[in-house]
């Protein structure tokens, strides 16, 4: 017996859980080896991957804290660009490259496009309303559908006064809280959201009871958290204080109840605001209009419009406060931002962002989102066919990570993959043959085009419809921050950037430090932000 077989049997057998496991390894033993010796119906291998235990797969190999880690690692080790595991009896591919992304989840669409089954879903969210859990059928296309309609460019238009005014709303608050900028940040994100979505005003009150009901989804969606139901079912007949996680009914049915409040409480405003005509260029009044037409209940749209605050607000304000971090421990690249920021805007507070030259600052945020991906592991897919890929058999119902972590951190694609280095970006400075920015602003693709521009927002059918939501309110919200503020780590410390220890243990990783000074660089600015402020705030009391 190796080390981790002995780790995993300790465990076990020092566990309360322990007899039960054992009883039903025991049970399931017999069907495990038969559905070994039952596959592979085709005689292609899967692909590589560390040696898998009869009844628990990979599971005992596989660390509960940034697995992509560990999954980089065993790429390497089995030279496996797509590398084959086992979590229980559950097949899981891991794409490594941008190469097996493209082939697979971009060109094989109609087979990779699904989502694996993740009970807890249920438990939460009961019925078929989630959109991002959604198989890859028609109810899907028809709620995705319906949320690119509000994600296109034409309607992204209506959400840049809210985009603008929030900036400056958040730039203002930062000047009075410095110390609590993170809060700022992650109001001004999720308020975007929800004027945008519902025409409902951002308040702080509003805000904070998102993210604490976002803060325990997660939780509970964390590798760990809550029983393996997808790897052992019947864990769901025992009684849940004999088991590892007692009490995991009740919270994940509070949660379902608290979730579907607070969305349903939302969506009832709004749709008092559209009768009322305040909210008439939200989203939800668009859903409104073409309920009859899709045939959607207000359940259904209660949870449509609910998943965009999810997918859109703590994923854009992770990602900014991951730019913080980055600019303050690293002087140089901030000052050089700086001075391309203020010799396009000047004394001006910058606006309109998509109008002007700014290749550093757009350099930054694909450094950003290629350093430091907040979804490492994008979300997962599923095949919904069986699949032959480079030799290897990949069977339908396969669970398939994008490593985006791996492929952002090639060290072929991306020398020296962990410095913080936007010129990699600019095609006119960097020595690499990746696609970059010239100093027109003009993305060059100067490789395959096959190859996406960026892999933090995932691949294929499934890609992030808010992509250019996104961007353009984190490009809007950089280059606000940097005209107004220096910001540098406090007096006496030094800022983790590193990504094992100053990074959260989540599905969406942001970085653990908060110790950073914002100075506002003049007086001048400061007096500007205080009439910009003003401004915004007539914009932005219209939303009730
Ligand atoms: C920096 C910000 C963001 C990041 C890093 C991000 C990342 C992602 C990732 C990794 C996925 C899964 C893709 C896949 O399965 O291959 C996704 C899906 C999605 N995201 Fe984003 N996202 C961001 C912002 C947004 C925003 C602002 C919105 C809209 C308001 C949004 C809406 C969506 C939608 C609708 C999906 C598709 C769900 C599906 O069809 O299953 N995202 N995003």
């Amino acid at each position: 017996m190796d080390i981790q077989t002995n780790e995993v049997v300790t465990t076990i057998t020092s566990n309360p859980f322990a007899s039960i496991t054992v009883l039903s390894i025991l049970l399931l033993l017999s069907s495990t080896l038969l559905s070994f010796t039952r596959r592979p119906s085709n005689k292609l291998p899967f692909p590589p991957g560390p040696n898998p235990l009869p009844l628990l797969g990979n599971l005992h190999q596989l660390p509960l804290t940034k697995p992509f880690l560990a999954f980089t690692k065993w790429s390497r080790d089995y030279s496996a660009p797509i590398l084959g595991l086992r979590f229980g009896r559950q097949p899981v591919v891991v794409l490594n490259t941008w190469r097996a992304v493209r082939d697979l989840f971009d060109q094989r669409g109609a087979i990779y496009s699904s989502r694996p089954y993740i009970p807890m879903v249920d438990y939460v969210v009961p019925g078929p309303y989630h959109v991002a859990f959604m198989p890859h059928d028609r109810n899907w296309r028809r709620g995705r559908a319906a949320l690119v309609s509000f994600l296109k460019d034409e309607e992204l238009e209506k959400v840049r006064p809210i985009q603008q005014a929030e900036s400056t709303q958040m730039v203002f608050e930062i000047l009075q809280e410095p110390a609590a900028f993170e809060k700022h940040v992650l109001r001004a994100f999720c308020a975007v959201i929800l004027e945008s979505v519902y025409g409902v005003r951002g308040t702080r009150e509003m805000t904070d009871r998102f993210f604490e009901i976002q803060d325990e989804w997660a939780g509970i969606l964390d590798m760990g958290a809550m029983p393996p139901l997808d790897v052992f079912p019947w864990l769901r007949y025992v009684p849940s204080v004999l088991t590892p996680w007692p009490g995991w009914r009740k919270r994940s049915a509070r949660l379902a109840v608290a979730q579907r409040g607070y969305y349903k409480e939302l969506f009832e405003r709004g749709r008092k605001g559209v009768g009322e005509g305040r909210a008439k260029e939200s989203f939800l009044a668009k859903l409104l209009e073409r309920r009859e037409k899709e045939g959607f209940t207000d359940i259904e749209l209660v949870y449509i419009a609910g998943f965009l605050i999810e997918a859109g607000a703590d994923t854009t304000a992770v990602a900014s406060l991951i730019f913080i971090l980055a600019v303050a421990a690293h002087p140089d690249v901030q000052r050089r931002a700086q001075e391309e920021v203020d010799g396009v805007f000047g004394d001006q507070i910058p606006t309109d962002i998509e109008a002007v030259k700014v290749p550093y600052l757009q350099a930054i945020l694909w450094e950003v989102l290629r350093w430091r991906p907040s979804f490492p592991l994008s979300l997962p897919h599923a095949t919904s066919k069986d699949d032959i890929y480079e030799g290897y058999f990949i069977p339908a119902g396969t669970t398939a990570l994008m490593n985006t972590w791996a492929i952002n951190h090639n060290e072929e694609d991306f020398p020296n993959p962990d410095a913080f280095d936007p010129t990699r970006w600019l095609v006119e400075e960097s020595s690499s043959p990746l696609p970059g920015y010239s100093s027109d602003s003009v993305f060059v693709s100067t490789d395959d085009s096959s190859r996406r521009r960026s892999y933090a927002f995932g691949a294929g059918r499934r890609v992030c419809a808010g992509q250019e939501m996104a961007e353009r309110n984190l490009l809007l919200t950089m280059a606000k921050l940097l005209w107004a503020f220096d910001m540098r780590p406090e007096a006496g410390t030094t800022l983790d950037t590193n990504v094992e220890t100053g990074f959260k243990d989540a599905v969406l990783t942001g970085p653990k430090e908060s110790k950073i000074e914002f100075t506002v660089r003049s007086e001048a600015k400061e007096q500007l932000i205080w009439k910009e402020w003003e401004g915004a705030d007539a914009v932005l009391s219209k939303f009730g």
